[in-house]
């Protein structure tokens, strides 16, 4: 996992003239990774990135402050990787050079120059592999990049697909430069590195990363604004644990089918997405029993601080997002409810309800469908959390939840016409879920697995029908039991917990497509209501 080389780091915006940067204010917030689309904010330098032997790369690690954004450990960093060529005279736009993300051409104090966006340049990608890769030479790199292309489409990140990288075993690979710099380990690097070494073959094989070194200075390298300014290199990357990561590589999956893509494609035909469902509940059953063993148990949920999120996250979202306004007190009640009952559970067992590594971020577009089952990505949790909330042990039915809200997505975009396509895409997928689930706690326990008692039914389809908010029923009181079995929860406060979390993603939803795709608001919103008026 250690690369191969170190970067160099410098403070605020050295090797990087005041017109480059000024460049960047007009292209920032139109690139559909720029984290927050608020009027006003601005760019501050924080460090910058180069490579070893590379004159032309230069990453700006910019902090981005103004209205509404937080200030000192929790302020927004985002990563700008750049390719600088020096020019004799500013160039013309051609196909060529938009294809490699020309941002323009400046004239700067030591000259003219041509600034690429390094996300989409083969010299940007070089300089992560060569760094990302322990074994690999410049000329050896260069071949690695035949045939390389940016993905295109709604990405948080800047992900490169490589089909031409040879590893031990296989071909093809993929490149993600992380967008947005969390403040130690990255959750997209750890996780996957773990399930990797762990020999779990639902998650693309990890390959290796590129991480920024901590300056030895810093007492607490999660406090940005503490990084002094210094110039000399020697003090990066001699305490042992990053300060950051900063990009990603990844075995390629072949022949895969982007998940959401797969069905929405079902549901335009009205075609029976079940089966398909089933699965993917199942392996998301075995993502968690491989989060539980590579990276152990979580603490046992703490009612008043677990509630605590879910009110302020809503708080959040009723301050953003007007539209939201008359549900607030639909929900308030059913947060009094759940926390009412958690505060009796924790009363009555001594608070057992354990907690555990999760997806955090779970949707259909996280899911590969591949010849060799499906594959699970992205494991940084949703981007617009703070960092220390997103890989916080959680609750697995918060990826539950993520899936539910998916296939309800899947049928508004795919348009199905069957007013059950998504009801029953959920229940199947709650199904392979529970018996999957119901196997692997048997087997953890050392148990003969049974099958669940608890079968579809006439209390489970009102169970489900109250946490989709669905015409249409299931077992979600067996799902939610086995999704907390080992714990002294009980079914109905199970039931009534995903009700909560499926609410609670929704709110998460709406803000994030109020604010990236106000076309698609309706699909979130009109899921709160139906929830709420379940
Ligand atoms: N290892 C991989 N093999 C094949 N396709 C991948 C791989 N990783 C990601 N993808 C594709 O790239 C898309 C974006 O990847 P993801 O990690 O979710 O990035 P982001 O955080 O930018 O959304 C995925 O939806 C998937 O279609
Ligand atoms: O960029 P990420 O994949 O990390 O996640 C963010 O973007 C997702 C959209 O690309 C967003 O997912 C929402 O839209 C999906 C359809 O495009 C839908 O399947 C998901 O259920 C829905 O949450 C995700 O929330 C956001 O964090």
């Amino acid at each position: 996992m250690s690369p191969a080389r170190h970067v160099h780091v410098s403070p605020g915006a050295a090797h990087l003239a005041p017109e480059v940067l000024r460049l960047l204010d007009a292209w920032l917030p139109e690139q559909r990774w720029y984290p927050v689309p608020t009027e006003g904010v601005a760019h501050e330098p924080w460090l910058t990135v180069t490579f070893p032997g590379v004159a032309d790369v230069v990453v700006a690690l910019l902090r981005l402050h103004g209205p509404g954004l937080a200030a000192g450990s929790d302020a927004l960093v985002i990563q700008v990787p750049l390719v600088l060529t020096p020019t004799a005279e500013p160039t013309a736009d051609t196909a060529d050079t938009e294809a490699a993300g020309l941002i323009g051409t400046v004239a700067t104090a030591s000259g003219t120059v041509t600034v690429h966006d390094g996300g989409a340049h083969p010299a940007a990608w070089h300089a992560y592999l060569s760094t990302a890769l322990p074994d690999a030479g410049g000329p050896e790199v260069c071949d690695k990049l035949a045939g390389a292309g940016r993905i295109s489409g709604e990405q948080s990140n800047t992900s490169v697909v490589l089909p031409a990288m040879t590893h031990d075993t296989g071909r093809g690979g993929m490149l993600k430069i992380l967008r947005t710099v969390a403040l130690g380990p990255h959750p997209d690097v750890v996780i996957p590195a773990a399930l990797t070494q762990a020999g779990w073959a639902g998650v693309p094989r990890f390959l290796g990363a590129v991480e920024l070194p901590a300056p030895r200075t810093v007492a607490d390298p999660r406090e940005p604004r503490d990084v002094p300014p210094r110039t000399e290199d020697p003090s990066w990357g001699e305490t042992g644990g990053p300060l950051a990561h900063l990009a990603v590589l990844s075995e390629l999956v072949a022949d895969a089918t982007d998940g959401f893509e797969l069905a929405c494609a079902y549901a335009a035909r009205d075609e029976d997405f079940g089966e398909r469902a089933a699965e993917l509940g199942a392996a998301i059953a075995h993502l968690h029993a491989a989060l539980r063993q590579a990276l152990g148990p979580g603490p046992a949920l703490e009612p008043a601080g677990f509630m605590g999120v879910l009110r302020r996250r809503a708080a959040e979202a009723f301050a953003d997002v007007p539209d939201l306004a008359p549900q607030r007190a639909g929900v308030t009640a059913l947060y009094d409810a759940v926390s009412a009952r958690l505060t009796a559970v924790a009363e009555r067992t001594g608070g057992v309800v354990p907690l555990q590594p999760i997806h955090g971020d779970l949707h259909l577009g996280q899911a590969l469908h591949s010849p060799g089952g499906w594959k699970i990505l992205d494991f940084e949790g949703e981007p617009q959390r703070p960092v220390a909330e997103r890989v916080a042990p959680d609750l697995p039915l918060r990826d539950v939840a993520g899936m539910l809200r998916s296939l309800d997505y899947a049928a508004a975009v795919g348009q199905a016409t069957d007013p059950h396509w998504a009801a029953h895409a959920q229940v199947s997928f709650l199904e392979g879920y529970r018996e999957a689930q119901w196997r692997v706690r048997a087997e953890e326990r050392g148990t003969r697995p049974e099958r669940s008692a608890a079968g579809p039914g006439p209390e489970g389809t009102e169970g489900y029908r109250q946490a989709s908010g669905e015409a249409h029923g299931g077992p979600v009181h067996a799902v939610a039991g086995a999704a907390t079995s080992g714990s002294e929860l009980d079914v109905a406060t199970a039931e009534l917990l995903l009700r909560a979390l499926v609410v609670d993603k929704a709110l998460y939803e709406v803000v994030y497509e109020f604010r990236h795709r106000p076309a698609w608001m309706h699909i979130p919103l009109a899921a709160v209501e139906r929830v709420l008026g379940s």
